[in-house]
């Protein structure tokens, strides 16, 4: 469904980031991909939601060549770029056409704020909102056209553990909901376990892929089951790991 074939990115001071990607998906998988900082994983997601250009390769969707952003691709990114002078209702319409009439795009932004649980919160500006609310905003925004594919670039990892778990949870209830294809850069191990049917490591300058782990385990999985533990230590030994330096 989603097919990246051999991309190379090279930025215009000629640091090259990735070399030879190639991953495909299925409809409606979870990917997570994950990766020593630096080794490319954001600018991977970028190229996939149009925002960078690849310097080789071709990224399709359903056998059609993406160039640019496309309204078929939600993103969410690490902060919930929220508009702070827009109310939450517009923040989420914003990310629908300009060519809807406005009523509709009020409906609809509702409407998916009502799917993460903000509907109360439609009115509120984005300063007055916690950290996860936020996010969960941010979903919503990039929900609201229910795009085929959600592109997550670490969502969670600005949020406390409790809160990370309880969008983890929700963002599994709502893929349940349309089953978009979904690619999730994490730092996090655990969390790309919990949530994905594929792990993917990058590495190396430029980043390759490494290594390709299935997870093919039935959800919900138990967060401190033996099958992931055993999962994480094959991830774990594939990542570099030296000895940490402490701080004199
Ligand atoms: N616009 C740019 N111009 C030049 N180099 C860039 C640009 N954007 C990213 N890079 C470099 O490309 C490499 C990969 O960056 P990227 O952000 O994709 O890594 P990452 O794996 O997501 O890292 P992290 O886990 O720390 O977020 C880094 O060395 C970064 O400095």
């Amino acid at each position: 469904m989603l097919v990246i074939d051999r991309i190379a990115k090279r930025f215009a001071n000629g640091y090259e980031a990735l070399s030879q990607v190639s991953l495909s998906l299925r409809a409606g998988e979870i990917l997570a991909v994950v990766g020593a900082s630096g080794c490319g994983k954001s600018t991977l997601l970028r190229l996939v939601a149009g925002l960078e250009t690849p310097s080789a390769g071709v990224i399709l969707l359903d056998g059609e060549r993406l160039s640019g952003p496309s309204p078929r691709i939600g993103v969410v990114f690490q902060e919930p770029r929220l508009m702070p002078w827009l109310k939450l209702v517009s923040n989420v319409a914003f990310g629908l056409p300009r060519r809807l009439p406005k009523a509709e795009r009020m409906r609809l932004a509702r409407a998916a704020l009502a799917r993460v649980g903000l509907a109360r919160f439609e009115d509120a500006l984005p300063k007055t909102l916690s950290g996860g609310m936020a996010q969960r905003a941010a979903i919503a925004r990039a929900l609201v056209t229910r795009p085929p594919v959600l592109l997550l670039d670490e969502p969670f990892s600005a949020l406390d553990a409790l809160t990370r778990q309880a969008l983890q949870e929700e963002l599994l209830r709502l893929w349940a909901e349309d089953r978009p294809t979904m690619v999730l850069v994490t730092h996090d191990l655990d969390e790309a376990l919990y949530l994905a049917d594929r792990v993917v490591v990058l590495g190396g300058h430029p980043g390759r892929v490494r290594l390709e782990l299935e997870v093919s385990l039935p959800r919900p999985r138990p967060r401190d089951g033996t099958a992931l533990a055993a999962l994480r230590e094959r991830l774990f030994a594939e990542l570099p790991h030296g000895p940490v330096e402490l701080a004199a």
